[in-house]
């Protein structure tokens, strides 16, 4: 008799049944404010500390939606948002990306290789990158990528170098990530499927954020993903919206999409190992870039440039926005790598492509053409030689696991696929095996549920609440990790907030094509796609609730859910509403003066305190307020006599008795002085006790006592005209008040929040920004500002190794990063360093490590470390387990809070997970540093307990002046 689980009530949100619902809850709300007007003591404030407390926890939950306000450094035309296509190998990248290049520019392009530019949109391009599986192309690209499709062999599950990507990416900010699901055609048994697609989904939530985008492509026809599925996943990227990351804002960079050797031929042949000048080309990202400025080539090293210009944009958005979709001449591509637009690589051949038509891109321009000759020329071998002689081996060396390393989670099972060839590196979460056995006991028919709930979904469009499963999985390490970088902190807590707000911004953006235009977020392509339309819909109701707490567009604004328009527009919305509301109800507005009396009264003690008004203005202002309308917080009225107002300056100060004879209280004439004092005298025009009487007469209508019998009966003569007038005049204080909250919020340091003065100064500055260069020539322009964002520009550097051109592949991203004033010195570095719990093996002091620090990657020595209590830093031989310690080391210097991660070897898969430790940059190390200078001018000193000891009197001995 064992009870079974009942489905879960699906609510309709479209349809007749869902109108009627609609309509009967516009009925109940109607009611609930009939109730309101019948009876407004039964609404008013109970208790003032529960009412102080709920306005507290509404506050602290509005603060916490705010996002530190940046300077928007947009540029009008962007560049390219680069989108990285990662995944294990034979995962389906190269087919993606070639469908999406189908599906944006109706071309097909048969290799994937290098950088592929294409127009998505009217606003909108798009730089597509594969990223191979390799741990450095991961690094670089994880540093430059602003969307990550991630592709997951659904046919085989989670594999490591998923989870290593996304903590390479929580290091150096979080870009927006979304999973794709492939080889999904594969299931032959619907309940597999669907089991296995929520067993994934909820991985990846649990990986990410609850509510990540999770598409599915459910199977490939003639070799391609399904065209519908295809276009939905190609929506869902042109209407996202980026949030700038810190690192990258505050340095320019570029993704080089085409590299040419500039040197003389002569000086090769006469040397073929000489260093070699080349230009390098790309859109600029992040910030300006200066001529002459020094960069860093992942991989390569730092080099001065010794040239920048820009070229005319070789894949231009439309120029005029007045069609609705793009036309084919628009629909552009650029990828000269991979032989559009540029050269294209043959066997035994180097063809120069001199396009014609819309892919005319560098017709104007001789000198590319030039290069490209020369490049010719100077080419001395097939890129298949080129690519043969690359010393990039992967997968080698690997190591049997030791009890020990399968005890570390998640654990990694290296199994031998026969159809790939290849060893692959499962991601097996001992939570999830647990599941799983649950999940088999389940019973069919729960599962036969679950599947019909899945296309109720998929064919309605439905959202659903999440699972709560979701939420019981293991903690996410990702996330863990969160609250250890504090300085990547601003960017990744962004981006993290902004992941977990996620996509829903969207819906406001009306970029894309026509498709574009007309989709809100998610729910057009829920409409249009069939059983399995390769979206998960369950992350779409969660993103939609996570929507309302998210700053989607990056500029601090917090819109709530629901909310389409501009806050401000919303805000006076509400505002008539709720003027809509009190005026409907202002025929009886003394009905209620003990409960407005009483919010008035909250609010005023519960506004955030103003010091200046306190301690000088508060009677000045608010009686001038009260001069003017006799108001108070726009809902009640100071009672004060007429006469008394007007002799205030030389009126007595009641506070004080004075015996004073002047005041014959017996007569008549004196006592009527002060009768308007009282409830019963007369405070206003229309203001005194007999009018209210009579008001209130008319306010409770009929009624009988049912005591006494008594009827009592209503006076209705002249009482619209009266209500009228009542109305009329609540309506002009209310728009007057709405009009002070405004001037307040615009001046006056207690209304106006922090935040909000943040938001405007942000706002002024990028206004700012945008006038100060707008009308001047670009040439000019860039001498001024340096090459702006969004820029196609040449970069050429001389003296790079010759290996650069000689092992040139271009399926390696080429990362070219702008350094800082002071980053292209080295020193000693204080770091805090934790070992990756899933990495299998402790770290051991003065073992070499490869860390990956701003643009870098380097190999180093560390020295961990532990802060005693004393503050004295005691040397550990190895690195704790699970906690922090300090790792000093020698490298590069770079701006403090900047996370950094390191990793054993970059050639073949040793350990575990290859990912060794995380960390954030703490400062300079001083101490050593001024050690180390000592030492070098033969300083003579002592260490003593953490302190240096310098000894007296040897400046004269050594004849060196510290
Ligand atoms: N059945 C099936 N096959 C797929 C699916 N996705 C990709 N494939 C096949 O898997 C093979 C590899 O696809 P690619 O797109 O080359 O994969 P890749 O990730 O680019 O591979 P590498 O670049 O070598 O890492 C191709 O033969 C595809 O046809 C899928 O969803 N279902």
């Amino acid at each position: 008799m064992e009870k079974k689980e009942q489905k879960r009530h699906q609510h309709k949100h479209s349809g007749p049944k869902a109108q009627k619902k609609n309509r009967k809850k516009e009925q109940g709300t109607e009611q609930v404010q009939d109730e309101r007007k019948r009876n407004p003591r039964a609404f008013s404030v109970q208790s003032a500390v529960r009412m102080a407390k709920t306005f507290h926890r509404t506050q602290d939950i509005k603060t916490k939606k705010h996002h530190i306000p940046l300077v928007d450094r947009t540029p009008l035309e962007p560049p390219p948002v680069v989108v990285v296509v990662i995944g294990p190998p034979k995962v389906g990248k190269s087919t993606l990306i070639r469908c999406l290049i189908k599906n944006y520019t109706r071309q097909k392009l048969s290799d994937i290789c290098g950088p592929v530019t294409i127009v998505s949109g009217k606003k909108r391009r798009l730089t597509l990158i594969e990223c191979n599986n390799d741990i450095n192309s991961m690094i670089d690209l994880a540093k430059v990528a602003d969307l990550v499709l991630m592709l997951i062999d659904a046919s085989f599950g989670f594999e490591m170098e998923t989870f290593e990507f996304l903590n390479i990416c929580q290091v150096h900010g979080f870009p927006r990530v979304m999973g794709v699901l492939t080889h999904l055609d594969t299931f032959k048994n619907n309940k597999t499927l669907s089991k296995t697609k929520k067993r994934l989904k909820h991985r990846f939530w649990t990986e990410v954020y609850q509510g990540a985008k999770l598409f599915y492509l459910s199977g490939m026809v003639y070799g391609e993903y399904q065209t519908q599925e295809v276009k939905n996943l190609g929506r869902f990227i042109s209407v996202m919206k980026f949030r700038p990351l810190v690192w990258r804002t505050s340095h320019p960079y570029v993704v080089a999409d085409r590299m040419e050797d500039l040197t003389d031929p002569e000086a090769i042949r006469l040397n073929p190992k000489c260093d070699r000048t080349v230009s390098l080309y790309g859109y600029l990202r992040g910030t300006f870039l200066k001529n002459k400025c020094q960069v860093h080539i992942p991989g390569v090293g730092d080099f001065s440039v010794a040239d920048v210009s820009f070229l005319p944009d070789p894949c231009p958005l439309p120029e005029v926005i007045k069609k609705r979709a793009l036309n084919v001449k628009e629909r552009l591509l650029y990828a000269p790598l991979a032989g559009v637009g540029g050269l294209v690589y043959d066997k035994d051949a180097v063809y120069i492509d001199m396009p014609s038509g819309h892919k005319c891109l560098f017709q104007e321009e001789v000198r590319p053409t030039t290069e490209l000759v020369q490049s010719l020329i100077g080419t001395q071998a097939t890129l298949d030689a080129k690519m043969a002689a690359s010393k990039v081996s992967l997968f080698t060396g690997t190591a049997a696991l030791t009890p020990e390393e399968v005890k570390q989670n998640p654990m990694e099972s290296r199994e031998w696929d026969e159809n790939a060839q290849r060893e692959r590196r499962r991601a097996v979460f001992a939570d999830e095996d647990e599941k799983d056995d649950d999940e088999e006991e389940e019973s069919d028919e729960e599962e036969e549920e679950e599947e019909e709930d899945e296309e109720d979904e998929d064919e309605e469009g439905l959202t659903k609440k999440v699972d709560e499963k979701a939420v019981e999985t293991a903690a996410p390490p990702v996330k863990k990790q969160k609250i250890e970088e504090p300085m990547e902190m601003p960017a990744f807590a962004d981006s993290d907030d902004e992941l977990e707000k996620s996509e829903g911004e969207e819906s406001e953006e009306e970029e894309g094509d026509e498709e574009n235009e007309e989709m809100e977020e998610g729910e057009p392509a829920k409409r249009r796609s069939g059983p399995d339309s390769g979206l998960c819909s369950e992350e779409d109701d969660e993103d939609e609730e996570e929507d309302s707490d998210m700053d989607e567009d990056g500029d601090g604004i917090v819109k709530s859910k629901m909310s389409f328009k501009h806050p401000e527009e919303e805000k006076i919305d509400t505002e008539d509403a709720e003027m809509a509301y009190e005026t409907a109800g202002a025929l009886r507005w003394k009905e209620d003066l003990a409960q407005k009396a009483s919010e008035a009264y909250l609010r005023h003690q519960l506004a955030a305190p103003n010091l200046r008004k306190l301690v000088y203005g508060t009677v000045a202002e608010e009686e001038e307020d009260s001069n003017d309308e006799e108001e108070l917080g726009g809902l009640f009225k100071v009672s004060r006599p007429e006469r008394s107002k007007k002799v205030r300056a030389d009126a007595m100060d009641c506070s004080r008795f004075h015996p004073d004879s002047s005041h014959d209280w017996d007569q008549e004439e004196v006592r009527s002085s002060i009768r308007d004092c009282f409830v019963t005298g007369k405070w206003e025009e229309d203001k005194d006790a007999a009018t209210l009487l009579k008001e209130n007469d008319e306010l409770y209508g009929d009624f009988e006592d049912l005591e006494t019998g008594e009827v009592h009966k209503a006076k209705t003569g002249n009482k619209d005209k009266h209500y009228h007038v009542i109305f009329q005049k609540n309506k002009r204080l209310e728009k007057k008040r709405r009009l002070k909250e405004r001037f307040d919020a615009q001046y006056d340091d207690g209304d106006a929040t922090y935040f909000d003065d943040l938001k405007d100064e942000m706002q002024k500055q990028a206004e700012l920004n945008r006038q100060e260069f707008e009308d001047v020539d670009d040439e000019v322009r860039v001498q001024y500002e340096g090459f702006r964002p969004g820029m196609y520009v040449r970069v050429e550097i001389p003296a790079l190794p010759c290996e650069f051109v000689t092992n040139f592949d271009p399926h390696y991203p080429i990362v070219l990063g702008g350094l800082g004033p002071s980053e292209g010195n080295v020193g000693y570095l204080q770091m805090r360093l934790k070992k990756h719990r899933w990495h299998s093996r402790i770290l051991k002091t003065r073992d070499p490590l490869i860390l990956s620090l701003g643009w870098r990657r380097f190999q180093t020595i560390p020295l961990y470390y532990i802060e005693d209590h004393n503050g004295r830093h005691r040397l550990l031989k190895y690195t704790p387990e699970h906690m922090h310690c300090g790792a000093t080391i020698w490298g590069p210097i770079t701006p403090q809070g900047t996370g950094f991660l390191a990793v054993q070897t970059v050639g073949g898969i040793k350990a575990n997970f290859r990912i060794a430790a995380t960390g954030v940059v703490l400062d300079l190390d001083k101490s050593v540093t001024i050690v180390k200078k000592l030492k070098l001018i033969g300083y003579p000193y002592k260490i003593f307990k953490n302190t240096c000891f310098i000894q007296v009197g040897s400046p004269a001995e050594s004849g060196v002046s510290p």
